[in-house]
């Protein structure tokens, strides 16, 4: 019997052994196969559209985001200086060659898990947004206990160890091996990614990996073919072709993006061919709403919906929307045979819009005229579509391999930023039950939940460490804590904002975040520089009607007025004369001023900007340093917005996936004459309340607001005098008080 035991014992072990060399095999090269996945899935940008896309300023001179701004040197880029090497040339070269190494490494392996390993490891992918994802340790967890695999199995051999190393550094990027702290190299690197020197030419090889030329041997059919070696989704591989393809394509005549925030659009058909298919598609739509009432109920199944009293089917109205688009977009060649004038067709359109994206006529026709009719659709569309779910790694407490980490052992999907142009973003898949809000790593302050475009006003704005800057609308405090931590928790942020009930928000995040250069006001931002001036540099992320985020808040389709435009418009442009003239003249690096809102309108935008410029001569707008965005407008309805406005950046749900956002960049030099009186508020002092949120807000501040008691706040401060005198072991009934002082002086005499 005993023996009998003794053997079972010996067989389970010996199984345990060789289930453990499978999974350690495994699982290094599922880790391999998720950093090669990420690499590839790097969009791929050629020379030519990496040419393309530098502007000629940005990051100029060494990575200066602005000229002054000092330039962040890595501890790297120092010792190579040092030692009179260029900095990256070498370092990139061998990166790539490193990742080509683990790249050929996680093929070896790939193979090697063939059979029954690989079967189940393929029942555990997990697809996410055609990026599949295995690596969490729930799975590698549960494919332990199957698999028998013993815990000292768990000690990897030197090179499993490394192919995991190798794996885990090619996910996320060097910057992320770097210590976190004040000041820290972290930041040093935050931006090579856009710096256009010869050097960052070399990093964006590095970074993106994905080249038409051949790096180290491994060419872009080479890393497609390795794609599909490894099972992993075709859809990718296409895609990457996609972005291939559109680096070549030199008729853009959008500022290019990073491949990846451009979705990959089919080219237009020439008109000419067109026209006979556009008008059987306009008499189509026609006919289908003369015979709706009878058919729609059935074919619209849950899509129809009431409308002049008649049953409309919405995929109809759609289809009415995309042609009538066209037709107004190539008037001339298809307008002869619309069978309605223009204003006609145009009304039409606006009015289907409202049906089907239900706005108001109004917000319709204002955002209509911002895109044009094509254009126009895209962005409402997009706006009903929610943005990916992003976090931003606060590097003040941790860094971003980490926190992925850390998130993905919780059964977290996530992945870098698309398109790789900030290195502290994390996009979160749904899908995963762990509450993103309520992990101990969010509690702990490792990261705040932000949206990817609410990162632009900062990256533009570019704070560096020891400066003196201001937030002035600053609640809840997104853009104030990444300023805190670009600065490395030096220097000051004055955190400002008008709404007493946003205060608290902002607090909370700053306290959370760890964000100790942080001082709060709660102020109208009108009131600087009154009360305060003198700052480096200044964020003003305006109040506004926040028509870049109704994916976020439908609301704003129904509930904004023409009236509603004025008064924001009008704050907005007192705010920022009041930003303007709170930046020091005497400032030595900086001297900024960065106007953003989350809203496309141009007269939040553009016209509040070229207010500006006109009223405060010694400011000129420079260049954003973003590695993406459209130029902003040059002129609208007849309107020239003045010099340099082309250097504002505009950002679209429906081009770059992110919520719409309009930054812009002042550098202020000194004012050649005395500035007039700081604009003063012109509208009432409280905060201008746009929606029942703003208005509940301020009433419930107005309930909490403290009445001062002088008489109670005396007795208070007296018995926490005494407390101290007694932790002190002094006499807390000993008067301090200079009265206190001069009587025991006389009585000593
Ligand atoms: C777009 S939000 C700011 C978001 C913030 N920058 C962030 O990233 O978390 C605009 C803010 O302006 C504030 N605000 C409105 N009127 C103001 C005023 N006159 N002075 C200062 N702040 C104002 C609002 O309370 C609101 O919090």
């Amino acid at each position: 019997m005993v023996a009998q035991r003794e053997r079972e014992q010996e067989r389970v072990e010996e199984e345990q052994e060789q289930a453990a060399t499978r999974g350690k095999s495994e699982t290094a090269a599922r880790l391999a196969q998720l950093a090669s996945t990420t690499l590839s899935n790097k969009p791929t940008m050629g020379r030519q559209a990496r040419t393309k896309q530098a502007d000629p300023l940005p990051f100029a001179g060494g990575g200066k985001a602005h000229p002054g701004a000092p330039e962040r040197k890595g501890k790297r880029k120092l010792v190579a200086e040092a030692k009179g090497e260029r900095a990256q040339g070498p370092r990139a070269t061998k990166r790539a060659k490193k990742v080509s190494e683990g790249g050929a490494e996680v093929k070896g392996k790939g193979k090697a898990k063939a059979g029954k390993g690989k079967a189940k490891a393929d029942q555990k992918k997990k697809v996410t947004d055609g990026v599949e994802w295995e690596s969490d340790d729930d799975d590698i967890e549960g494919m332990k206990a199957e698999d028998g695999w013993t815990d000292e199995e768990d000690e990897m051999s030197d090179a499993e160890a490394n192919g995991l190393e190798k794996a885990r550094s090619a996910l996320f990027d060097d910057v992320d091996l770097e210590e976190p702290g004040a000041g820290g190299d972290e930041y040093d690197d935050e931006f090579d990614l856009d710096r256009a020197d010869d050097d960052d030419e070399e990093d964006l090889d590095d970074e993106f990996d994905l080249d038409d030329e051949e790096v180290d041997g491994v060419t872009e059919e080479d890393e497609n073919d390795a794609l599909a070696q490894q099972g992993l989704s075709k859809k990718r591989a296409a895609r990457a072709a996609a972005y291939n393809s559109e680096d070549s394509d030199d008729s853009e005549d959008d500022l290019p993006l990073p491949a990846g925030l451009n979705p990959a659009r089919p080219d237009p058909e020439p008109i000419a061919g067109q026209v006979d298919a556009t008008m059987e598609e306009l008499e189509a739509a026609r006919s289908d709403d003369e015979g709706e009432e009878e058919d729609s109920d059935d074919e619209a199944g849950g899509m129809s919906r009431l409308q002049n009293g008649k049953l409309e089917d919405l995929r109809q109205v759609e289809k009415r929307m995309r042609t009538a688009a066209r037709v107004l977009a190539h008037w001339k060649e298809l307008g002869a045979q619309a069978g309605m004038s223009r204003s006609d067709l145009r009304e039409q359109l606006i009015s289907d819009i409202c049906q089907y994206h239900g706005y108001t006529p109004f917000l319709a026709e204002k955002l209509f005229e911002v895109f044009g009719p094509e254009e126009a659709l895209e962005f409402f569309a997009a706006s009903d579509t929610p943005r990916p779910l992003t976090i931003r790694v606060n590097t003040l407490k941790t860094r971003r391999r980490d926190l992925a980490q850390a998130l993905i052992n919780r059964g977290v999907n996530l992945q870098p930023l698309e398109g790789g142009w900030s290195k502290v973003g994390l996009q979160v898949f749904s899908g995963s039950s762990v509450p993103i809000g309520a992990t101990p790593e969010y509690l702990a302050g490792h990261y705040i939940l932000q949206a990817a475009s609410s990162f632009l006003p900062v990256m533009a704005l570019d704070p560096q460490p020891h400066e003196r800057c201001l937030d002035m609308s600053a609640a809840p405090g997104g853009k104030t804590t990444y300023m805190s931590a670009l600065m490395g928790n030096t220097g000051e942020v004055w955190a400002n904002d008008s709404s007493r009930g946003r205060i608290k928000g902002l607090g909370g995040n700053v306290a959370r975040l760890g964000c100790r250069n942080v001082v709060i006001t709660n102020v109208d931002g009108r009131e600087f520089p009154k009360i305060m001036g003198g700052f480096d540099r200044v964020l003003l992320d305006a109040p506004c009607s926040g028509t870049g985020v109704i994916s976020k808040d439908p609301s704003v389709k129904v509930n904004k007025t023409e009236r509603d435009f004025m008064l924001l418009s009008h704050l907005q442009k007192q705010l920022l004369l009041c930003a303007i003239d709170s930046v020091s003249p005497n400032s030595e690096k900086g001297g900024y001023v960065c106007y953003s809102t989350c809203s496309v309108t141009v007269e939040e935008n553009e016209a509040v900007v070229s207010y500006a410029l006109r009223k405060r001569p010694h400011v000129k707008l420079v260049d954003t340093g973003l590695p993406f965005g459209k130029p902003g407008f040059k002129s609208y309805k007849g309107k020239e917005f003045g010099k340099g406005i082309e250097l504002t950046r505009r950002f679209y749900p429906h081009v770059a996936n992110v919520d719409g956002f309009f930054v812009s960049v002042f550098k202020v030099g000194k004012p050649q004459k005395q500035i007039p009186e700081p604009a003063s508020p012109t509208l009432p002092f409280e905060p201008l309340l746009l929606n029942e949120k703003d208005e509940q807000d301020a009433a419930e501040a107005k309930e909490d607001a403290p009445a001062f008691d002088d008489a109670e706040d005396a007795k208070l401060i007296e018995e926490s005098r005494r407390k101290i005198a007694k932790r002190k072991g002094l006499n807390p009934k000993a008067d301090k008080s200079k009265a206190g002082k001069k009587a025991r002086v006389e009585k000593d005499e």
